[in-house]
C-alpha cells in the first residue's frame, strides 16, 4: 500500500475497490452544455437543459451533459425532444433544410414584437436577419428556454447583446458569407452614383431625354477613403483599386502591413475625410460610431464629396447629411441603409435628389444568401449540440484544436468548483474564490476564460437555481458578488499538456471538513487530469488520487492499519460500489485523508456506519 504525504506526490492506493486506470480511450470530452439532450455532439460535448441547475442532475450519467467521445453516445437519440428552431425572418433554402434535419423549424416571418415573443418561449433558438429587434423583452419572455439566437448576417447591433447574455443565451453570427456581396453593392452604388443611373433612369421612365442634366463624374485617380478596413472595407478597397481609384483609409483597430498590402494607406480619421472625393462607410455601427457622420464631420470634407453607406444608418446623422448635401459640401449621397429601416416615405433624406437609395440590398443576392443560410444553421446547430462555435459574438471563441486539447481539464474544472463548494459550511458566505493553475507552457499558452467558466458553474449551481454557461457565467459570478482571482504557475512538467494541475481556494469561509483546509485556513482542493479522466490529488495538505467519477466520501481519520477494509465493507454490505479508493497523510501514524469515490448515492444509515468506526474523525459525501 502507497502512502504519501504532500500534494505534489500521491500515489493511488491500489485495493480491491480501485478500479483499474482508465484507458486513454475512455477519455471523457466535455463542454458546458446548452441544451439539448437528443443529440451528443459529434465531436465533443452533449447539452444538458436550462435544468441542470441541481447536483443530482450532474453527475454522471449518460442522460446528462457528459459524453465519450467517440462512442455510442454520439448518436442521435429519438428519445428526446427535438429543439424547436424559430426562422423569423427568410433564409435561404440549403439552410433551412440543414436545420430541418436538425430541429422542429418554425418558419414566421412578419412576426409582430408581441408574437415573437410568445414563439420565443417556446423555442430553443431563433434566427433573424437585420429586421428583426431582439430585445431585452425578447429574452425576458423566453423565460430561459431561448438558447441561441443566430444573426443570418454581420451586423448584431439589432440584438439586445447585454440582455442574451444576461439570460444565458448565446449569440452567434454569419460573418463572412455575404461579404462580397456587400462591397459590390458598395462598388455599384459608388460607380451608379459618379454617373447618375438612378437618376437618368427615373428620368427616361418620366419621358424626359437629359443628357446634359446627368453628366456624372469618372472614377479613375480620385481618391476613395475606406471607413472600417475589415472584412467588406477591405474588398472595397480591393474593387476600388481595380477601378484605378487612389484607396485610403481609416480603421483604429486594422494592422497596417494588411492595408500596405493592398496598396492601401491606414490614415486618421480627419485626414481620410478631408482629402478624399468619395467616403465609403464599413464600420460597424457601436456606441463609438453613432452619427460619427455629423454636422462637424461633414464640415471637415472637401466640398462636392460624394459618400456611400453599405454599413448601418446609424453611423450617420441623417438629418445632418440632408444639411451638407443642401450646402453642397455632398454632392451625392448613395445608401444602402437607415437609421430606420424601412425609412417613412417623405424622409427629406430619401427624397433628396441627389441621393441614391436601396433597400439594404447589400447581402442580397442569391449566392450570398445561401451562404448565410448555411453559415448560420450550421453554426446555430452546433451551438444546440453544445459545441463551441466559431462565430459566437458574447461567449469565448476558443480554437476547435485548443477545445479539444481543454476538454478533460473544462471536465475537471467543474467538478473541482462543484467539490469545493460542497466543502464550505453554508454557501452563502462563498465570495471569494482563488484559483491556481500549475503548466509547464508558457503564460501567454494557456487560455483560461473556459475553465474559469466551469470553475464558476461548478461554484454556483449547487447553491443557487442559476442556470450557468460559458455565456453568463462571469455575468453571474458578478451578480452573486463571486470575486474569481486566477494565477498561473509555470512548473517542471511537460508542456505537451496545457495544464498540469488546478487549485481551487475558497477564501474566508468555513469548512464542514476541517481536513479540506489547508495550512493557510483557506479550503482547498487541487485535481489533475490523468489519461483523460479527471482526478482529485490533493485535499487541504491532503495528498489523495481518487478519479472523479460517480459521488466521493472523504474521510479524516487516524492514520492506523485496517481503515480502507472497515470502510469498504460497510459500503459492500450496502451494495454501494467503490470506484476508486485513496489515502493521503501528513505525518505517518497521525493523521490521513481517505477519499473513497463511489457509484451510487450511499443511504444516511450507510454513511452513519462509517461515521461511527472509531478511527474516524469526520467524514463528508460529496456529489459530483
Ligand atoms: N448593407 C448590407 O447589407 C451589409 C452587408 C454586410 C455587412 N454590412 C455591414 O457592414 C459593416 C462592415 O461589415 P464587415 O463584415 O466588414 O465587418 P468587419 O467586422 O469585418 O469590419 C468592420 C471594421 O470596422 C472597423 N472599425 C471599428 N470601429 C471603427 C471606427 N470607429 N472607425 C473606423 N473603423 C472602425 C473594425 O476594426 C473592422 O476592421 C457592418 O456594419 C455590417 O453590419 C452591411
Ligand atoms: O449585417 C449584415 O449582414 C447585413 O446588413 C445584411 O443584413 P440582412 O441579413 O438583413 O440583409
Amino acid at each position: 500500500m502507497a502512502f504519501s504525504s504532500s500534494c505534489s506526490s500521491v500515489k493511488a492506493v491500489n485495493s480491491r475497490w480501485t478500479s483499474p486506470s482508465p484507458s486513454p480511450s475512455s477519455r471523457l470530452a466535455v463542454i458546458p452544455a446548452f441544451l439539448h439532450r437528443r443529440y451528443t455532439a459529434s465531436v465533443k460535448l452533449t447539452a444538458t437543459s436550462a435544468a441542470l441547475k441541481t447536483v443530482e442532475q450532474t453527475t454522471l450519467t449518460e442522460d446528462n451533459k457528459f459524453s465519450t467521445v467517440g462512442s455510442d453516445s454520439d448518436e442521435y437519440n429519438p428519445t428526446l425532444p427535438k429543439p424547436r428552431i424559430l426562422v423569423a425572418e427568410k433564409l435561404g433554402e440549403a439552410g433551412v433544410n440543414l436545420l430541418r434535419e436538425f430541429g422542429d423549424v418554425d418558419c414566421s416571418y412578419d412576426l409582430s414584437p408581441e408574437d415573437l415573443k410568445k414563439k420565443v418561449a417556446e423555442s430553443d433558438a431563433l434566427i433573424v436577419r437585420s429586421g428583426t429587434k431582439v430585445t431585452r423583452e425578447v429574452f425576458e419572455a423566453a423565460k430561459g428556454r431561448l438558447k441561441v439566437v443566430g444573426r443570418a448576417g454581420v451586423g448584431i447591433d439589432n440584438v439586445d447583446l447585454q440582455a442574451a447574455t444576461e439570460h444565458g443565451c448565446l449569440v452567434v453570427n454569419a460573418p463572412t458569407a455575404n461579404t462580397v456581396a456587400a462591397a459590390e453593392h458598395g462598388i455599384a452604388l459608388l460607380a451608379s452614383m459618379a454617373r447618375n443611373v438612378a437618376q437618368a433612369d427615373a428620368s427616361i421612365k418620366a419621358g424626359k431625354w437629359e443628357r446634359s442634366k446627368y453628366v456624372g463624374v469618372s472614377l479613375v485617380g480620385k481618391t476613395l477613403a475606406v471607413m472600417g478596413f475589415g472584412k467588406v472595407g477591405t474588398e472595397v478597397a480591393r474593387r476600388a483599386k481595380g477601378l484605378g481609384m487612389n484607396v485610403i483609409s481609416h480603421d483604429p483597430y486594422a494592422p497596417a502591413d494588411r492595408a500596405r498590402a493592398l496598396g492601401v494607406d491606414l490614415v486618421s480619421f480627419d485626414q481620410a475625410i478631408s482629402t478624399a472625393d468619395f467616403v465609403s462607410l464599413h464600420m460597424p455601427l457601436t456606441p463609438a460610431t453613432k452619427k460619427v457622420f455629423n454636422d462637424e464631420t461633414f464640415s471637415k470634407m472637401k466640398k462636392g464629396v460624394r459618400l456611400i453607406n453599405v454599413a448601418r444608418g446609424g453611423v450617420i446623422d441623417e438629418d445632418a447629411l440632408v444639411r451638407a448635401l443642401d450646402a453642397g459640401i455632398v454632392a451625392q449621397a448613395a445608401l444602402d441603409v437607415f437609421c430606420e429601416e424601412p425609412p417613412s416615405k417623405d424622409s427629406k433624406l430619401i427624397q433628396h435628389e441627389n441621393v441614391t437609395v436601396t433597400p439594404h440590398l447589400g447581402a442580397s443576392t442569391k449566392e450570398a444568401q445561401e451562404g448565410v443560410a448555411i453559415e448560420i444553421a450550421e453554426a446555430v446547430a452546433g451551438a444546440l449540440r453544445g459545441e463551441l462555435s466559431a462565430t459566437a459574438v458574447n461567449a469565448p471563441m476558443v480554437d476547435p484544436e485548443v477545445l479539444s486539447e481543454l476538454t478533460p481539464y473544462i471536465v475537471l474544472a467543474e467538478k473541482l468548483g462543484r467539490l469545493a463548494v460542497q466543502l464550505a459550511s453554508g454557501g452563502k458566505g462563498v465570495q471569494s474564490i482563488r484559483v491556481v493553475y500549475r503548466s509547464a507552457r508558457n503564460r501567454d499558452d494557456l487560455d483560461t476564460r473556459l475553465l474559469r467558466a466551469m470553475i464558476t458553474k461548478g461554484i454556483i449551481e449547487p447553491i443557487s437555481d442559476s442556470y450557468v454557461n460559458l455565456v453568463n457565467a462571469d455575468f453571474i459570478a458578478k451578480q452573486k458578488g463571486l470575486r474569481i482571482s486566477e494565477e498561473r504557475m509555470v512548473v517542471d512538467s511537460s508542456p505537451e499538456y496545457p495544464v498540469d494541475s488546478i487549485q481551487v481556494q475558497i477564501l474566508n469561509v468555513e469548512s464542514n471538513f476541517a481536513g479540506a483546509v489547508s495550512d493557510s485556513g483557506d479550503i482547498s482542493i487541487e485535481g489533475k487530469v490523468k489519461y483523460g479522466v479527471p482526478h482529485l490529488t490533493c485535499v487541504g495538505s491532503f495528498g489523495v488520487d481518487v478519479s472523479l467519477e460517480g459521488n466521493l466520501i472523504l474521510c479524516r481519520q487516524v492514520d492506523q492499519p485496517g481503515m480502507i477494509g472497515q470502510v469498504g465493507n460497510i459500503l459492500g454490505e450496502q451494495n454501494v460500489n467503490v470506484n476508486f479508493m485513496s489515502v493521503g497523510r501528513t505525518v505517518l501514524r497521525k493523521q490521513a485523508i481517505m477519499a473513497i469515490g463511489v457509484d451510487e448515492e450511499p443511504e444516511d444509515k450507510t454513511l452513519e456506519k462509517i461515521g461511527g468506526v472509531s478511527a474516524i474523525e469526520e467524514f463528508v459525501f460529496l456529489k459530483l
